[in-house]
Protein backbone atom coordinates (compact mmCIF):
# COMPACT_ATOMS: atom_id res chain seq x y z
CA UNK A 1 0.00 0.00 0.00
CA UNK A 2 2.60 2.17 0.35
CA UNK A 3 5.89 2.46 -1.01
CA UNK A 4 9.24 4.36 -0.20
CA UNK A 5 12.16 3.02 -2.15
CA UNK A 6 15.64 5.35 -1.85
CA UNK A 7 14.01 8.27 -0.23
CA UNK A 8 16.19 11.52 0.51
CA UNK A 9 15.52 15.09 1.95
CA UNK A 10 18.24 17.43 2.33
CA UNK A 11 17.69 20.75 3.67
CA UNK A 12 20.27 23.13 1.95
CA UNK A 13 23.55 20.80 2.31
CA UNK A 14 21.98 18.98 5.33
CA UNK A 15 20.24 15.39 5.22
CA UNK A 16 17.15 15.13 6.93
CA UNK A 17 16.25 12.00 5.59
CA UNK A 18 19.28 9.78 4.25
CA UNK A 19 17.92 7.16 1.30
CA UNK A 20 15.34 5.37 3.18
CA UNK A 21 13.83 2.20 2.30
CA UNK A 22 10.76 0.65 3.51
CA UNK A 23 6.88 -0.65 2.64
CA UNK A 24 3.52 -0.61 4.17
CA UNK A 25 1.27 -3.76 3.32
CA UNK A 26 -2.53 -3.06 3.57
CA UNK A 27 -3.97 -2.79 6.69
CA UNK A 28 -0.37 -2.95 8.61
CA UNK A 29 -0.57 -0.57 11.16
CA UNK A 30 2.94 0.60 11.77
CA UNK A 31 4.72 2.91 14.46
CA UNK A 32 7.07 5.29 13.52
CA UNK A 33 9.64 6.18 16.61
CA UNK A 34 12.75 8.38 17.00
CA UNK A 35 14.32 10.92 19.02
CA UNK A 36 13.69 14.84 18.05
CA UNK A 37 15.32 15.52 14.64
CA UNK A 38 15.43 11.99 13.67
CA UNK A 39 13.54 12.67 10.26
CA UNK A 40 10.11 11.44 11.24
CA UNK A 41 8.11 14.65 10.01
CA UNK A 42 10.48 15.47 7.09
CA UNK A 43 9.36 11.77 6.09
CA UNK A 44 5.71 11.86 6.87
CA UNK A 45 6.00 15.37 4.82
CA UNK A 46 7.49 13.87 1.27
CA UNK A 47 4.94 10.72 1.48
CA UNK A 48 2.13 13.60 1.78
CA UNK A 49 3.85 15.67 -0.67
CA UNK A 50 4.12 18.61 1.71
CA UNK A 51 8.20 18.89 1.15
CA UNK A 52 9.83 17.75 -1.85
CA UNK A 53 11.74 15.08 -1.91
CA UNK A 54 15.35 15.26 -2.92
CA UNK A 55 15.58 11.80 -4.22
CA UNK A 56 13.56 8.47 -3.92
CA UNK A 57 10.14 6.89 -5.09
CA UNK A 58 7.38 6.65 -3.03
CA UNK A 59 3.91 4.78 -4.45
CA UNK A 60 0.52 4.45 -2.55
CA UNK A 61 -1.57 2.07 -3.50
CA UNK A 62 0.84 1.73 -6.44
CA UNK A 63 0.35 5.05 -7.85
CA UNK A 64 3.03 7.89 -7.69
CA UNK A 65 2.68 10.05 -4.47
CA UNK A 66 1.93 13.36 -5.83
CA UNK A 67 -1.31 11.65 -7.96
CA UNK A 68 -4.74 12.16 -7.87
CA UNK A 69 -5.23 8.57 -7.79
CA UNK A 70 -2.75 8.33 -4.58
CA UNK A 71 -4.38 11.46 -2.46
CA UNK A 72 -7.99 9.68 -2.95
CA UNK A 73 -6.44 7.16 -0.97
CA UNK A 74 -4.92 8.74 2.42
CA UNK A 75 -5.73 11.57 4.76
CA UNK A 76 -2.58 13.41 6.55
CA UNK A 77 -2.54 14.54 10.64
CA UNK A 78 0.02 16.81 10.57
CA UNK A 79 2.28 17.82 13.42
CA UNK A 80 0.79 21.18 13.77
CA UNK A 81 -2.87 21.60 12.91
CA UNK A 82 -3.48 24.08 10.38
CA UNK A 83 -7.35 25.54 9.66
CA UNK A 84 -8.68 28.16 8.21
CA UNK A 85 -9.32 31.35 10.20
CA UNK A 86 -13.05 32.44 8.66
CA UNK A 87 -14.53 28.47 8.99
CA UNK A 88 -15.88 27.48 11.63
CA UNK A 89 -15.38 23.97 12.94
CA UNK A 90 -18.57 22.02 10.92
CA UNK A 91 -17.55 24.11 8.06
CA UNK A 92 -14.12 22.83 8.26
CA UNK A 93 -15.73 19.12 8.10
CA UNK A 94 -18.22 20.42 5.13
CA UNK A 95 -15.24 21.48 3.07
CA UNK A 96 -13.69 17.97 3.59
CA UNK A 97 -16.98 16.19 2.71
CA UNK A 98 -16.89 18.25 -0.44
CA UNK A 99 -13.46 18.21 -1.35
CA UNK A 100 -13.67 14.40 -1.12
CA UNK A 101 -17.77 13.65 -1.91
CA UNK A 102 -18.10 12.28 1.58
CA UNK A 103 -22.34 11.10 1.17
CA UNK A 104 -23.86 11.73 4.80
CA UNK A 105 -21.36 13.55 5.52
CA UNK A 106 -23.05 15.74 8.05
CA UNK A 107 -24.31 12.30 9.99
CA UNK A 108 -20.44 11.12 10.08
CA UNK A 109 -19.09 14.33 10.73
CA UNK A 110 -22.11 14.73 13.81
CA UNK A 111 -20.14 11.19 15.03
CA UNK A 112 -16.43 12.51 14.52
CA UNK A 113 -17.76 15.90 16.22
CA UNK A 114 -19.14 13.89 19.65
CA UNK A 115 -15.93 12.08 19.68
CA UNK A 116 -14.02 14.73 20.28
CA UNK A 117 -16.42 16.79 21.88
CA UNK A 118 -16.56 19.32 19.54
CA UNK A 119 -20.42 19.82 18.93
CA UNK A 120 -21.15 22.62 20.99
CA UNK A 121 -17.96 24.20 19.52
CA UNK A 122 -19.47 23.50 15.63
CA UNK A 123 -20.20 26.86 15.17
CA UNK A 124 -16.88 28.32 16.25
CA UNK A 125 -14.44 30.35 13.91
CA UNK A 126 -10.79 27.86 13.41
CA UNK A 127 -9.13 31.36 14.70
CA UNK A 128 -10.90 31.32 17.80
CA UNK A 129 -10.01 27.57 18.78
CA UNK A 130 -7.45 26.53 21.55
CA UNK A 131 -4.32 24.36 20.36
CA UNK A 132 -6.03 21.29 21.04
CA UNK A 133 -9.20 22.00 19.45
CA UNK A 134 -7.24 22.52 16.80
CA UNK A 135 -5.66 19.08 16.48
CA UNK A 136 -9.57 17.27 16.89
CA UNK A 137 -10.50 19.52 14.33
CA UNK A 138 -8.05 18.24 11.87
CA UNK A 139 -8.12 14.59 13.29
CA UNK A 140 -11.99 14.69 12.76
CA UNK A 141 -11.17 16.36 8.69
CA UNK A 142 -8.88 13.26 8.19
CA UNK A 143 -11.51 10.89 9.28
CA UNK A 144 -14.57 12.03 7.92
CA UNK A 145 -13.40 10.62 4.15
CA UNK A 146 -12.68 7.40 5.26
CA UNK A 147 -9.15 6.62 3.50
CA UNK A 148 -7.80 3.74 3.20
CA UNK A 149 -4.57 4.61 4.14
CA UNK A 150 -3.88 7.48 7.18
CA UNK A 151 -0.68 9.23 8.16
CA UNK A 152 -0.50 10.62 11.90
CA UNK A 153 2.23 12.81 13.06
CA UNK A 154 1.99 13.18 16.42
CA UNK A 155 -1.40 12.73 16.57
CA UNK A 156 -1.80 13.24 20.77
CA UNK A 157 0.32 16.29 21.18
CA UNK A 158 -1.89 19.02 22.56
CA UNK A 159 -5.05 16.32 23.36
CA UNK A 160 -6.45 16.25 26.84
CA UNK A 161 -6.91 12.65 28.21
CA UNK A 162 -10.21 11.33 27.01
CA UNK A 163 -9.04 12.63 23.63
CA UNK A 164 -5.64 10.76 23.63
CA UNK A 165 -8.12 7.78 24.85
CA UNK A 166 -10.31 7.92 21.71
CA UNK A 167 -7.64 8.46 19.78
CA UNK A 168 -6.35 5.05 21.36
CA UNK A 169 -9.63 3.49 20.63
CA UNK A 170 -10.34 4.87 17.40
CA UNK A 171 -6.54 3.47 15.93
CA UNK A 172 -7.61 -0.08 16.96
CA UNK A 173 -11.16 0.45 15.55
CA UNK A 174 -9.03 1.64 12.47
CA UNK A 175 -6.99 -1.02 12.48
CA UNK A 176 -9.68 -3.54 12.73
CA UNK A 177 -11.22 -2.41 9.27
CA UNK A 178 -7.75 -3.19 7.76
CA UNK A 179 -6.71 0.43 7.36
CA UNK A 180 -3.33 0.84 6.75
CA UNK A 181 -1.87 3.36 9.22
CA UNK A 182 1.60 4.90 9.19
CA UNK A 183 1.75 6.78 12.81
CA UNK A 184 4.65 8.93 14.30
CA UNK A 185 4.68 9.38 18.08
CA UNK A 186 6.81 10.18 21.26
CA UNK A 187 3.79 8.18 23.25
CA UNK A 188 5.43 5.01 23.17
CA UNK A 189 2.50 3.21 24.98
CA UNK A 190 -0.06 4.49 22.17
CA UNK A 191 1.45 2.66 19.65
CA UNK A 192 2.88 -0.63 21.55
CA UNK A 193 -0.14 -2.87 21.72
CA UNK A 194 -1.29 -2.00 17.74
CA UNK A 195 1.41 -1.85 15.98
CA UNK A 196 2.33 -4.53 13.54
CA UNK A 197 5.93 -3.46 13.36
CA UNK A 198 8.04 -0.67 15.02
CA UNK A 199 10.83 2.09 12.48
CA UNK A 200 12.89 3.51 14.96
CA UNK A 201 14.37 6.42 12.93
CA UNK A 202 17.79 8.01 14.03
CA UNK A 203 19.81 10.79 12.24
CA UNK A 204 17.74 10.30 8.97
CA UNK A 205 18.22 6.69 8.94
CA UNK A 206 15.62 3.41 9.73
CA UNK A 207 17.70 2.05 12.44
CA UNK A 208 15.17 -0.19 13.73
CA UNK A 209 11.97 -2.13 11.39
CA UNK A 210 10.32 -5.34 12.31
CA UNK A 211 7.86 -6.31 14.78
CA UNK A 212 8.31 -6.05 18.77
CA UNK A 213 9.08 -9.15 19.26
CA UNK A 214 11.53 -9.82 16.30
CA UNK A 215 13.22 -6.35 17.43
CA UNK A 216 13.62 -7.18 21.24
CA UNK A 217 15.54 -10.94 19.93
CA UNK A 218 17.57 -8.79 17.96
CA UNK A 219 18.91 -6.16 20.36
CA UNK A 220 19.03 -8.69 23.09
CA UNK A 221 16.27 -7.05 25.30
CA UNK A 222 14.41 -9.50 27.92
CA UNK A 223 10.86 -10.66 26.38
CA UNK A 224 9.09 -8.36 29.39
CA UNK A 225 11.23 -5.57 28.08
CA UNK A 226 8.82 -2.75 26.79
CA UNK A 227 9.27 -1.19 23.41
CA UNK A 228 10.61 2.41 25.73
CA UNK A 229 13.24 0.07 26.90
CA UNK A 230 14.10 -0.77 23.36
CA UNK A 231 13.89 2.56 22.09
CA UNK A 232 16.32 4.35 24.22
CA UNK A 233 18.91 1.14 24.00
CA UNK A 234 18.28 1.62 20.10
CA UNK A 235 18.65 4.92 20.28
CA UNK A 236 21.17 5.85 22.93
CA UNK A 237 24.29 7.86 22.00
CA UNK A 238 27.41 5.55 21.41
N1 LIG B 1 12.49 23.57 7.41
C1 LIG B 1 13.66 23.07 7.79
N2 LIG B 1 14.82 23.67 7.43
C2 LIG B 1 16.02 23.15 7.78
N3 LIG B 1 16.17 22.04 8.51
C3 LIG B 1 15.06 21.41 8.92
C4 LIG B 1 13.74 21.88 8.58
N4 LIG B 1 12.83 21.04 9.12
C5 LIG B 1 13.52 20.07 9.77
N5 LIG B 1 14.86 20.29 9.63
C6 LIG B 1 15.93 19.43 10.18
O1 LIG B 1 15.75 18.12 9.64
C7 LIG B 1 16.02 17.14 10.63
C8 LIG B 1 14.80 16.24 10.80
O2 LIG B 1 13.73 17.02 11.35
P1 LIG B 1 12.27 16.42 11.55
O3 LIG B 1 11.37 17.54 11.89
O4 LIG B 1 11.93 15.58 10.37
O5 LIG B 1 12.50 15.45 12.80
P2 LIG B 1 11.46 14.65 13.70
O6 LIG B 1 11.98 13.27 13.83
O7 LIG B 1 10.09 14.81 13.17
O8 LIG B 1 11.62 15.42 15.09
P3 LIG B 1 10.58 15.73 16.28
O9 LIG B 1 10.43 14.46 17.05
O10 LIG B 1 11.29 16.78 17.08
O11 LIG B 1 9.31 16.23 15.67
C9 LIG B 1 16.43 17.90 11.89
O12 LIG B 1 17.84 17.96 11.93
C10 LIG B 1 15.85 19.28 11.68
O13 LIG B 1 16.64 20.26 12.32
Amino acid sequence: MLEVEGLIKKYGNQYAVNGINFSLEGGEVVGLLGPNGAGKSTTMKCIVGLLRKTAGEIRIGGHDHLSVEAKKLFSYIPETPHVYDLLTVQEHLQFIAQAYSVSDWKQKAEHWMEMYELIDKKDKLGRDLSKGMRQKVSICCALLPDPKVLFFDEPMIGLDPKAIKNTKRIFRELKEQGKTILVSTHLIDSVESIADRIMIMKDGNIIGNDTLSNLKASFNQENDASLEDLFLELTKDE
